[in-house]
């Protein structure tokens, strides 16, 4: 877990990322498909943001909306605001958007594959990524490239410079992609599932170095993944998504020390080794219903084992988890804590209605 001193002055900087009310839907011939429907969240420089949940909550969608990388059917709606480095992005065109990706944002996938082209080296790869975003070339560039290649940590990197994507394993190629993303020097990494695909092992030497680059070039890291434990490993702060929604949200540490929301509970509750006695995951369930109607309820209440009538018919805000905090946010019911349950489902009414007059 990530802790640096400077995090109190950097609170009050203005975040490099900020999302507000994010809107992408696919409009299928079938259903309209809200993949992500209100979500919030900020990044600041050099802080890494999780975003953790089931498969199909939304994640990749929202990695894919703040690169302007979401395809037809889909788009990203009317009153979304992606604020970056004091830019709204939603405005951009799509070269201007091409001009940003690769240079003040990158993205990382699963698949290294993805981002490898098979017929030209690593090192042209490195070298063409910094002819395009900082104007090098030659000598300078192959230098470059295989000073990038050892900054991830590719051993003997003269030589492998002038290698294929074929001849690196697995974790090299995802190192390789790492370093063709810094080739950009860019200030926001988005990492989709980045080592998904990997063994534990090498799963745990790709963080590490993220780690460090992190703390080296002051990057902004979103980290999206559906495992709990890589989560505790290289976030500062979690976001929990559900059914395209963000429905928990803290300081890492926080987070697992007291998740508030039932969702939260159950995805800890089901990291293997959390009950030694258990000799099957515990998992929650039932699955992530696909969000196509709008929310005027709570899209977990059909899995929450403490779901009560409200539920059913009040959509829950994000709220502080009790009146002591200002960055531990649920969206539930049960919130905040100290309050009477009345007073609460007044508070989160209050809060949607108000949410619905801003919208219009
Ligand atoms: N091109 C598309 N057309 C229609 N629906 C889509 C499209 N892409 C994504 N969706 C839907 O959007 C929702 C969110 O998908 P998303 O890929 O963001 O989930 P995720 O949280 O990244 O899941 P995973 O962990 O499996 O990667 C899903 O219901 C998915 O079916
Ligand atoms: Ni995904």
């Amino acid at each position: 877990m990530a802790q640096r001193e400077t995090s109190a002055v950097r609170s009050e900087e203005e975040p490099l990322l900020s999302v507000d009310n994010l809107q992408t839907a696919f409009f299928t011939d079938k259903e309209t498909i809200r993949a992500v429907d209100g979500v919030n969240f900020d990044i600041r420089r050099g802080e890494t943001v999780g975003i953790v949940g089931e498969s199909g909550s939304g994640k990749s969608v929202t990695a894919r909306s703040i690169m302007g990388l979401v395809d037809s059917p889909g788009r990203v709606l009317e009153g979304s605001s992606i604020r970056f480095d004091g830019e709204e992005l939603t405005e951009k065109s799509e070269k201007q958007y091409r001009n940003l990706r690769g240079s003040d944002i990158a993205m990382v996938f699963q698949d290294p594959l993805t981002s490898l082209n098979p017929v030209y080296t690593v090192g042209n790869q490195i070298k063409e990524a910094l002819r395009l975003h900082q104007d090098m070339r030659g000598s300078a560039a192959t230098d470059e490239a295989i000073d990038l290649l050892e900054a991830v940590g590719i051993p003997d990197a003269s030589r492998r410079v002038t290698e294929y994507p074929h001849e690196f394993s697995g974790g090299m190629r995802q190192r390789a992609v790492i370093a063709m993303a810094l080739a950009c020097d860019p200030e926001l990494l988005i990492c989709d599932e980045p080592t998904t695909a990997l063994d534990v092992t090498i799963q745990a030497q790709i963080l590490e170095l993220l780690h460090e680059l992190q703390e080296e070039r002051d990057l902004a890291i979103m980290f999206i993944t559906h495992d709990m434990g890589v989560i505790a490993e290289i976030s500062d702060r979690v976001n929990v998504m559900y059914a395209g929604e963000i429905v928990e949200s803290a300081p890492v540490e926080e987070l697992f020390e007291n998740p508030r929301h039932p969702y939260t509970q159950g995805l800890l509750q089901s990291i293997p080794g959390n009950q030694p006695d258990a000799d099957r995951l515990q998992t929650i369930e039932g699955d992530v219903p696909t969000p196509n109607e709008p929310a005027g309820y709570c899209r977990f209440e059909p899995r929450c084992p403490k779901a009560f009538e409200d539920c059913t018919r009040v959509h829950p805000a994000s709220v502080e988890v009790d009146s002591d905090t200002d960055d531990h946010t649920a969206a539930c019911l049960l919130y905040p804590e100290d309050a009477s349950r009345q007073e609460a489902v007044e508070l989160h009414e209050q809060r949607e209605s108000e949410r619905e007059v801003s919208k219009r």
